[in-house]
């Protein structure tokens, strides 16, 4: 456990040793001389390699490190187990790399081009394009955008874009193009595959000749065409007809297709991203989606997280929704019962439907500083999410009835006890997972998922 050791605690370096040996000095004094550049990493080093615990323990007592878990380099004097498995977990904290300690100039180099590359990705995130555009502050949104970002800015790879309707996904593919540095880049275009008519074989994709079918009056140019040399963003892509996915697959493949009705190949190159809301995993195994298709598209695949895991992003998000509808003079913020409201309402449409509510809210708001709790629609107002706080002050049963009669159902039901009783635990055991999963009587990973899922910080 972490008191068995002397910690050296400076603002970008922690020191996990029993000893003050040479690498811990040296990294001191180099972390030390870099305290003035914020994207640097923040350095522990460690003489042993530590538990996962002993680790969450280390960077909950550690007041500085930063709030941007991607930049935390752990370094290790030796390795005394080369356990796969508890690097893993290690990295399961959320820092972002375990390196062995060879010599000063090795690891000095790794270090710098560390720096260069998160303040290359935080310089990103910070440009308008994305400041500006997609809002969020909590930690499981920022490492979800600095993943995006890193992706974008130094590969041309795929990305998969897997998340609920809602979430941002057409947002981010506009990110995405905008952060690309190919030179010369062309536009962005954008597909919903719903709307592709299978029997005009795709000529939203690859354009028609003109008479190549009924109505065909004139030639048109299609995506693959519009999209050469900048970003095709392929929207529902789970729906691409069966019949399509074969061309698909090999115009990325060969970067060729032809127009409908012509017998002339045309080049094509482009960066593809696609978006679903389906499990395309079980699409592949029920036969409606090519499998070779599957992994061309998904160099990288991404979870967008739903607003249910970044609750804590709903003020920031009220604020700048309200901002998109007022002047700058006349915003109003929300009152403390419509923040409350706003905090406690359930929201299965993402964070278009908090931006329609927001929308309503602000359509009934007169003139006043603030918007006040009778301005929430009246069909709105039945929305609200069961506190399950409340088990604690009533019995189980009345919270069950409570629940029944505002429309819960067995499965949410079900949730919300099973996540209250791993909050309660976790609360108990105070943030020690593996304790609160003894408690439960639960394997640790249920707990971690949890913690996972709403983002929470141990
Ligand atoms: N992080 C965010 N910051 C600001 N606005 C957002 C954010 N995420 C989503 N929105 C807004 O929510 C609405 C829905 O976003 P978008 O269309 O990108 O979601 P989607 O995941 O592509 O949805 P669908 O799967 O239904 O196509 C848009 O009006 C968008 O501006």
């Amino acid at each position: 456990m972490i008191e068995n050791f002397h910690i050296f605690h400076q603002r970008r370096f922690v020191s996990l040793s029993d000893t003050r040996n040479d690498q811990s000095i040296f990294l001191e004094n180099y972390c030390e001389s870099k305290k003035n550049f914020p994207f640097f990493p923040f350095v522990i080093f460690c003489d042993h390699t530590p538990e996962r615990q002993e680790l969450e323990s280390l960077l909950s007592n550690c007041d500085t490190y930063p709030t941007n878990l991607k930049s935390i380099i752990l370094i290790l004097n030796k390795r005394l187990t080369s356990d796969l498995a508890n690097h893993l977990q290690l990295l399961s904290t959320g820092i972002d790399d375990i390196i062995e300690w060879t010599n000063e100039k090795e690891i000095v180099c790794y270090l710098e081009s560390k720096f260069k590359r998160i303040k290359l990705i935080d310089e990103a995130l910070k440009s308008p394009e994305v400041k500006n555009c997609l809002i969020g502050d909590s930690m499981i949104w920022k490492n979800f955008l600095h993943e995006i970002a890193e992706t974008t800015i130094f590969s041309n790879a795929s990305v998969l874009l897997i998340g609920e309707s809602g979430t941002g996904k057409e947002l981010i593919s506009k990110m995405i193009h905008a952060l690309d540095n190919r030179p010369d880049k062309k536009k962005l275009i954008i597909v919903d595959c719903t709307t592709i008519v299978p029997e005009l074989s795709g000529s939203e994709l690859f354009g028609h000749e003109r008479g190549s079918y009924t109505n065909a009056i004139q030639s048109r140019e299609g995506a693959f065409a519009l999209a050469n040399g900048g970003s095709l963003f392929l929207d529902e892509i789970g729906e691409l007809p069966i019949m399509l996915q074969a061309e698909l697959l090999r115009v990325l493949q060969e970067g060729t297709y032809k127009r409908v009705g012509s017998n002339n190949w045309q080049k094509t190159s482009f960066r593809l991203i696609c978006a679903t809301n389906r499990d395309l995993k079980v699409l592949v195994e029920e036969g409606k989606f090519r499998k070779d298709l599957f992994f061309r598209i998904s160099d990288c695949q991404f979870h967008v997280p739903s607003l249910e895991e970044r609750r804590d992003d709903i003020p920031v998000l009220v604020n700048h929704f309200l901002s998109q509808f007022f002047d700058k003079e006349k915003c109003p913020d929300a009152d403390k019962p419509v923040m409350e409201y706003l905090l406690k309402r359930k929201y299965p449409g993402n964070v278009r439907e908090l931006k329609q509510l927001v929308q309503r809210l602000s359509l009934k708001h007169i003139e006043h500083k603030k918007i006040t709790i009778g301005e929430v629609p009246p069909e709105d107002r039945g929305a609200l999410c069961i506190d399950t706080n409340q088990v604690e002050k009533n019995s189980i049963n009345v919270f069950i009835r409570k629940a029944l009669l505002s429309g819960e159902n067995w499965w949410n039901l079900k949730n919300k006890i099973s996540e209250t009783a791993i909050q309660v635990a976790l609360e108990l055991e105070i943030n020690n997972k593996q304790k609160a999963a003894e408690r439960l009587g639960v394997d640790v990973r249920t707990v971690q998922q949890y913690v996972k899922k709403k983002g929470i910080s141990t």
